[in-house]
């Protein structure tokens, strides 16, 4: 296959409610979208989910965009691409920058199976025709606030609820909701706001039953990590420490956690993502697929990678209308009694709304080698 075109865009959506996590507070949503076209009619996408902010990881949409258009699409643009599992290879080069690389190798991997005219599921080898999914819901200004949230999580049927912490919103709130819902499947997700100092609050946790602790420790500790595992019952899911195969195999070898959250974006890209999977099904341990509050092209892309068979726990990708006003594909991501049932169509399996992207979109940019 060969991309002729590259279209970039900058997006700004507004969430239908602000979003807060340990590290911040998200009103809207900023992202490159991307765009790789064959120069037959066909069109790939998908979406960078670097954040304004290096809130999250070090990458932001100014420094993916500068990589996009400086060294990324430099290697693609006109290149006889034999599969889309050779784009993490054609940038081994160039260090880091694992979601900017992730945007464009997404769009190759789409296009590939619009080539094919196969799902995107089929070209990664994905199985499962329903995906359970569960909702992140962030930190909250009081808990009836939070006990509003997760009574409609439930009423719309999620398969597990997700509750954002940090110190000072953490044992006292989750006691209240385990003494509310006794028995339903509730997980923690810290984004790295504690340290090995605070090892008995983090004990404390182990009383609710949770499924896990998501990312209690720094974003790039594996050490501590471990060494906390060692001390509590609740399994540990990395999130934020995890970049590669390796980092995933070098956790697991320390056992700094007992499930791995995989993100597309966080890993370098769908060939990255599914070895790790490969070797966490090796292992038996369980993975599931996080979320960055992507718009709907995002949303498709990790649709597709859960239909692997060792995404065994509910995913962070919920419906559209979790998220947006109006989403950027049709028809938008529904889901029923907490499962979406996976695309058959061609690549992503959702079209772009081209009309909802102008909407949204405050700057694109076109390259081609002519
Ligand atoms: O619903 C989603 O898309 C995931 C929400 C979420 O938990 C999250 C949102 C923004 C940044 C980081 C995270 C995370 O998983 O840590
Ligand atoms: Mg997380």
């Amino acid at each position: 296959m060969k991309i002729t075109e590259v279209r970039l865009r900058h997006l700004n959506m507004d969430l239908v409610a602000p979003f807060t996590t340990s590290f911040g507070t998200f009103v809207d949503k900023e992202f490159i979208l991307v765009e790789v076209k064959n120069g037959e009619g066909l069109s790939g996408w998908a979406e960078s989910v670097a954040f304004s902010a290096p809130w999250y990881n070090e990458e932001t949409i100014k420094t993916n965009w500068n990589m996009l258009e400086d060294f990324l699409i430099p290697v693609v643009l006109d290149k006889e691409i034999e599969h889309p599992r050779d784009v993490s290879d054609m940038f081994s080069h160039i260090r880091k920058n694992n979601m900017a690389k992730s945007a464009i190798e997404g769009a190759i991997w789409d296009l590939y199976a619009k080539e094919k005219n196969i799902p995107l599921s089929m070209a990664l080898g994905g199985e499962l025709e329903k995906i359970d999914v569960g909702i992140s819901i962030g930190i909250q200004k009081t808990v009836p606030e939070l006990l509003a949230k997760i009574e409609a999580g439930l009423k719309d049927g999620y398969k597990r609820i997700k509750m954002k912490i940090q110190p000072g919103w953490d044992v006292d709130v989750i006691r209240e909701v385990r003494n509310l819902y006794p028995d339903i499947p509730i997980m923690a997700d810290a984004n790295s706001a504690y340290r090995l100092k605070d090892i008995e609050l983090l004990k404390q946790l182990d009383q609710f039953d949770l499924m896990m602790i998501e990312q209690p420790l720094s974003s790039d500790d594996i050490v501590d990590h471990a060494t906390l595992q060692a001390e509590i019952k609740t399994p540990i899911c990395l999130d934020e420490s995890i970049h590669s195969v390796e980092d995933a195999r070098k956790a697991l070898e320390l056992g700094s956690c007992k499930i791995i959250n995989i993100k597309i974006g966080r890993v370098g890209g769908l060939t990255e993502a599914m070895k790790i999977h490969e070797l966490c099904k090796e292992r038996n341990v369980p993975v599931w697929c996080g979320g960055m509050l992507e718009s709907g092209v995002g949303r498709a892309h990790n649709i597709a990678l859960t239909t692997l068979d060792n995404f065994t726990m509910p995913g962070d990708t919920a419906a559209s209308a979790n998220y947006w006003h109006k989403d950027i594909i049709q028809p938008e991501v529904t889901v029923n009694d907490g499962v979406i049932t996976v695309p058959k169509a061609a690549g992503i399996g959702y079209e772009v709304d081209y009309t909802a992207v102008d909407e949204f979109t405050s700057y694109s940019k076109r390259y081609t080698n002519k």
